[in-house]
């Protein structure tokens, strides 16, 4: 392995000491900034991320509003608790974890959040904002990726991006964040529908995947000064039986590119970085 590693679980720590002070001068004024999540049943997976970021905010000094239903909670209990944190003043920003248990309407529940609350910046008011250059709550990865690269002096200025996935949490809002003016790349965003995705990812200087199919991009695809970001989560059972999380940057690509964001360890935590700067910017706003 040679190629430099964007380390964002360090750079995700700098943005927290960060944030920690931040925090401490809204305290100064009386403010204490308050992060909500909605969480319905039990899957372990989704209660580990959110009590990850339960853990995040006690360590900047974020307050913590945890509300929990069971797996059988009806719509409109959910809408309830939706209804509950939009007039709850103590709460700067919250997040309905993902995915819903199938019985509920994911996308009802979603637009009832308060735009203003929406900490994951992924509420279709937040996603037009976004696509107009309006100022609002960014969606966390997009941002996430966006600053891990700000930190590394990956110059994006005119370059090439290849953006691989076009999901809506990720690969999409990506593409629009990435063609602003301020950070003024060149994207092409490929999906799995895309003919020659070697082609496009061979001429790229970054190339981002966020396309959730293991070992997606091998080390023939990329050139040896690309900069490459892994986006991919999915769970496999190995052969000893047990589950773990593998991405979508088969390991070979760093012995071929000059920088990788690995997972885990890359843009992971800075997801989480940017759902506590989300909150914190909220709280400021007043
Ligand atoms: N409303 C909503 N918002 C989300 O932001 C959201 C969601 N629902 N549902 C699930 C996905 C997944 N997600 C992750 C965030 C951080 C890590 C993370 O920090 N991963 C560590 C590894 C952690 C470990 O190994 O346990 C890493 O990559 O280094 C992973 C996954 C946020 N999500």
């Amino acid at each position: 392995m040679t190629a430099i590693v964007l380390d964002g679980k360090a750079t995700a720590a700098e943005i927290k000491d960060e944030l920690r002070i931040r925090v401490k001068a809204l305290a100064e004024r009386g403010v204490v900034p308050g992060l909500g999540t909605v969480l319905v049943g039990a899957d372990p997976g989704s209660q580990a991320y959110v009590n990850g970021k339960h853990r995040d905010c006690a360590e900047v000094g974020i307050a913590s509003l945890r509300r929990e239903l069971p797996a059988d909670a009806t719509q409109d209990q959910v809408e309830a608790v939706v209804a509950e944190l939009n007039a709850d003043p103590a709460c700067h920003g919250y997040i309905v974890q993902l995915p819903l248990p199938e019985h509920l309407d994911t996308q009802r529940v979603l637009e009832r959040i308060d735009p203003d609350k929406d900490a994951d910046g992924l509420h279709p008011v937040n996603l037009g904002r976004l696509v107009l250059g309006y100022a609002g709550p960014l969606p966390c990865t997009p941002r996430g990726i966006v600053e891990l690269l700000r930190r590394y002096d990956v110059p994006l200025r005119g370059a090439e991006v290849a953006v691989v996935g076009r999901g809506n949490t990720v690969g999409r809002p990506l593409g629009l964040l990435l063609t602003r003016r301020s950070e003024n790349a060149t994207v092409t965003l490929c999906h799995t529908g895309t003919l020659d995705l070697a082609k496009h990812t061979r001429t790229a200087d970054v190339v981002i995947v966020a396309a959730g199919v293991p070992g997606l991009l091998t080390a023939d695809m990329v050139c040896s000064d690309a900069v490459v970001v892994d986006v991919g989560i999915t769970r496999v059972v190995g052969a000893d039986g047990k589950g773990r999380y593998t991405g979508d940057v088969a390991s070979e690509v760093a012995d071929v590119a000059r920088a990788v964001a690995p997972m885990p360890g890359g843009v992971g935590p800075m997801t989480r970085a940017m759902l506590l700067t989300n909150v914190v910017e909220r709280a400021e706003r007043g």
